[in-house]
């Protein structure tokens, strides 16, 4: 169902991007550039501003100076978060409603075809059989599965995850990190965060570092695991820096 992405995905600009709520600063002045289908690992610790950083980015919060921009017009895009937010429906109807609400990736899809596309879905990331039953009993990394196969059906040319895999044991970890590339292999662009180092030295091409609202660094992954540039990234990598 995911058409291959022929298109080159469009560049995100963050222009001195900033976050501040009641007063209190949580992101500092944020200037950025994503290009090309890489893997983007946001780091950091908690509270580092990560999230923000990646719903500002979507489009979710809007900041309170500066700019988000993409060069050229804006791509598809969806969002994967740390806990599925599913409808009260089947598995199954979870994905014919996201089929019937939105006009992409195919329009004219009548009840019938969307059954079939959501079925393939399904079967895509090992859930077919659990096609009737009720999203919000479905295990943590089966509702993980099923948002990852919504997202497949809108076809995204950027996908967000934040910390997609920080409630699932390893085999579930593996079935996300598998997905990811498959979204990845297909020409979607991957911006995700995570607390996993493991997992960021598997996945990623680059990697932002965030500490306290800053971002301290943006850099190729095989640089920030072996030479990272700020004292902040090494101390984390070690294991020093909590907080
Ligand atoms: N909508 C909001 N309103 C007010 N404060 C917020 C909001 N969202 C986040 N914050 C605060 O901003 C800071 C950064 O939050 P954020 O969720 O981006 O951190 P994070 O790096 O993703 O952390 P974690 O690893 O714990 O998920 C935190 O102190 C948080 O309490």
């Amino acid at each position: 169902m995911n058409v291959h992405h022929s298109l080159p995905v469009p560049t995100l600009e963050l222009d001195s991007v900033a976050f501040n709520h009641r007063g209190q600063t949580l992101l500092k002045p944020i200037s950025l550039r994503l290009a090309g289908c890489q893997k983007t690992l946001i780091m950091g610790p908690n509270g580092a501003g990560k999230s923000l950083l990646m719903r500002l980015a979507h489009g979710l919060l809007t900041p309170t100076s500066g700019k988000v921009r993409w060069q050229g017009a804006p791509p598809a895009q969806a969002m994967v978060f740390q806990r599925p937010v599913l409808l009260r429906r089947s598995a199954l109807e979870n994905l014919t409603y996201v089929l019937a609400i939105n006009k992409t990736p195919r329009p004219e899809l009548k009840g019938l075809v969307r059954k079939t596309q959501a079925m393939s879905a399904l079967e895509k990331f090992g859930l077919a059989h659990l096609a009737k039953r009720p999203a919000r009993v479905l295990s943590g990394g089966e509702q993980q599965r099923l948002a990852l196969a919504r997202a497949w059906l809108l076809n995204p040319q950027v996908l967000f995850l934040d910390e997609p895999t920080s409630a699932l044991d390893p085999a579930a970890i593996k079935a996300v990190e598998d997905a990811v590339l498959e979204f990845h292999h297909s020409g979607t662009r991957i911006v995700m965060t995570t607390h996993d180092l493991h997992q960021a030295r598997r996945l990623a091409n680059d990697v932002l570092f965030l500490h306290n609202g800053e971002l301290i660094e943006h850099t190729p992954a095989d640089d920030f695991f072996t030479a990272p540039t700020s004292s902040e990234a090494g101390a984390f990598i070690r294991g020093e820096l909590v907080w």
